[in-house]
């Protein structure tokens, strides 16, 4: 399929859009009005750029506030559309949208409508020119394309079609079910965007909140599946309003978008024929965490704290300054190497999939920034990827719960029993989560990224209030639950708000003990805190009594109950340590805000 995108998906000069589309590998571009109109570039000359870049310009919009009015005003619009159709013959475009009357609508009839529309078709014949009809979600009369249809069914003109906007659609959710009853040929121009469900009103939520696909909670899949089984095969074309793409880097959101397209065009394929829709190589969403990297000039306090938590030393790296620290399933692999300056953070994570090598394919399919890293002879190569934020992701071979294979490369530290290493409950068993941070121009391109990539999935966002501002988190999870990434959105004023990773364990009473005893530092609770949760949870004074006294926090859902607790910041990191009993599915969102007012009242 041919894959468009909208001028006003992007920041910069029509020009620097044009340049990045193509660049991007866009077939094709939306004019949007106001981008023509503030722009110096003649439309011959714009006309000659998109040929020279291979692109065509397909859709010309928009044209507002046409149907529904009294003659004299028709015979105003009439000019003022002539006048347009003259620019658009300049350009080189064919189509117009037209959008559905919202301020000067006087006349609510189908009748009217459409043969307002008929006379706009005979004008636009005149000039070579189509009309797509696009139904507004906040239009005056017609609001909803399955009533857009019936009015230009009834205009019953060949130059006049409709325009098939997702957002319009699904933000009013409408049902997409009776786009397959429109003729293919009458669907002349198709718009893509995503958005988040919100409780607002529908043009705020339009001109602002718009994502691309992937990134929100509309079916995309379904709807472009619903526009191919019409018979619909123009272009795929994105029209996202977004405050933050329209700031982001021209370049990095053009790539970012054309992500969202391949994405989109993958998921819609499933299950359709013979419609020139592009396969990307199949995906099976990671089994587990391979390691997760820990990076720093010196990673000395890290290992402290590991230690001090029950994790072993396996050895330091045959060939390089990294070292690898384990228990259980979890493996934390901590890297000196090219890291002058930097604070411990954490740098990588590698997942493990069954074939490498497909999602390396897909990976590359989506445009996605590869990461080089030297491997001597005889040591494992793993294919990595840089995240949106700069998180590297690596692909390991699935393991099957054993040992991995590169785990062998670290062999000079600690004898073969310590290797084996010592399994009881009061241990740490695997991570239970990476908790990632982002600056808020780049979480819902990661939103994507994991989705695309990985496979995984976004649960909606939730907000959590700390001393410094707003936390906006989403989660990225495989179904099984073996990975999970909370992507969080720190406040502006933070620039170094702390990531963590939490590890998981069987008995968190034996790990704080073993901790405490080991010298660790605990993240002081409050005991406001304690109060609290009597009162929340009516647990009995004992219980309460035995948290505050290791500093646990505690949480419950319908499924089951969360116990957890905190390491003091190391740089730009800290742990978690957390147990799940039962289902319990959450991360216990209800106490974060009193974590971070803690770590605000140690380092503000
Ligand atoms: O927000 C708007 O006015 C607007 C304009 C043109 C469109 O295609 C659209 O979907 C919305
Ligand atoms: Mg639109």
């Amino acid at each position: 399929m041919r894959r468009s995108i909208a001028t006003v998906c992007l920041s910069g000069s029509l020009a620097g859009k044009m340049d990045a589309a193509a660049a991007a590998g866009f077939d094709g571009l939306e004019i949007f009005e106001p981008d023509l109109v503030s722009s110096e570039t003649s439309p011959e000359e714009i006309r000659a750029r998109a040929d020279r870049l291979g692109l065509s310009l397909d859709l010309y919009q928009p044209f507002r506030d046409f149907e529904g009015v009294r003659e004299a005003e028709l015979l105003d619009n009439l000019r003022r559309a002539e006048a347009r159709f003259a620019v658009m013959r300049r350009l080189g475009i064919d189509t117009v949208l037209v959008c559905s009357n919202v301020g000067t609508a006087t006349v609510d009839s189908d009748e009217v409508s459409a043969a307002q529309l008929r006379r706009l078709g005979d004008l636009a014949d005149g000039f070579g020119i189509r009309v797509a009809f696009e139904a507004l979600a906040w239009g005056r009369y017609i609001d909803d394309y399955r009533r857009a249809w019936r009015v230009v069914e009834r205009a019953d003109h060949p130059a006049v079609g409709v325009c098939l906007d997702s957002f319009h659609i699904l933000s009013r959710g409408h049902d997409p079910a009776a786009i397959e009853d429109i003729p293919g040929e009458k669907i002349f121009f198709v718009q893509l965007a995503d958005a988040p469900y919100l409780s607002m009103d529908v043009l705020s939520w339009s001109r602002h909140h718009r994502l691309f696909p992937g990134e929100g909670d509309f079916d995309l899949p379904d709807f472009v599946r619903r526009v191919m089984s019409a018979g619909y095969r123009g272009p795929l074309s994105l029209e996202v309003f977004n405050d933050t793409f329209r700031q982001t880097d021209t370049a990095r959101t053009a790539t970012h978008a054309l992500r969202s397209l391949v994405w989109l065009e993958d998921q819609a394929s499933k299950s359709l024929t013979g419609t020139g829709l592009q396969q990307l190589p199949a995906l099976e969403p990671p089994s587990d965490l391979d390691f997760v990297e820990i990076k720093a000039e010196n990673t000395d306090a890290v290992e402290e704290v590991l230690g001090q938590l029950g994790l072993t030393f396996l050895g330091q790296h045959r060939t390089k300054p990294v070292r690898l620290w384990a228990s259980g399933q979890a493996r934390v692999v901590l890297n000196e190497q090219h890291a002058r300056d930097l604070e411990p953070h954490v740098a990588a994570i590698g997942v493990q999939v069954s074939e490498p090598y497909d999602v390396e394919a897909r990976a590359r399919a989506l445009a996605v920034a590869g990461v080089v890293r030297r491997a001597a002879a005889g040591e494992q190569r793993l294919a990595g990827f840089s995240a949106p934020g700069g998180l590297e992701v690596f692909l390991g071979e699935n393991s099957y719960g054993d040992e991995p294979a590169w785990v062998q490369e670290f062999q000079h530290g600690q004898p073969p029993a310590l290797r084996a290493g010592r399994q009881s409950d009061a241990n740490v068993t695997g991570v239970d989560h990476v908790n990632l941070v982002h600056t808020w121009d780049d979480q819902d391109e990661a939103v994507l990224f994991y989705t695309s990539v990985l496979g995984l999935t976004a649960t909606p966002a939730t907000e959590v209030a700390s001393p410094h501002g707003l936390v906006r988190s989403r989660v990225m999870r495989t179904a099984a639950g073996r990975i999970r990434l909370p992507l969080n959105v720190a406040p502006a004023v933070s620039t170094a708000y702390p990531e963590h990773v939490a590890f998981s364990c069987g008995d968190i009473f034996g790990v704080a003990a073993g901790a405490r005893v080991r010298g660790m530092r605990f993240l002081p609770v409050p005991n406001n805190y304690y109060d609290d949760l009597v009162a929340r949870f009516h647990l009995d004074q004992a219980t309460v009594d035995r948290l505050r006294e290791y500093q646990l926090l505690y949480d419950r859902d319908e499924h089951g109950t969360f116990l957890h607790f905190y390491t003091r910041r190391i740089g730009r990191m800290f742990f978690e340590i957390v147990q799940r009993s039962d289902d319990y599915d959450g991360y216990g969102a209800a106490n974060a805000h009193v974590r971070l007012a803690a770590q605000a009242r140690l380092e503000p």
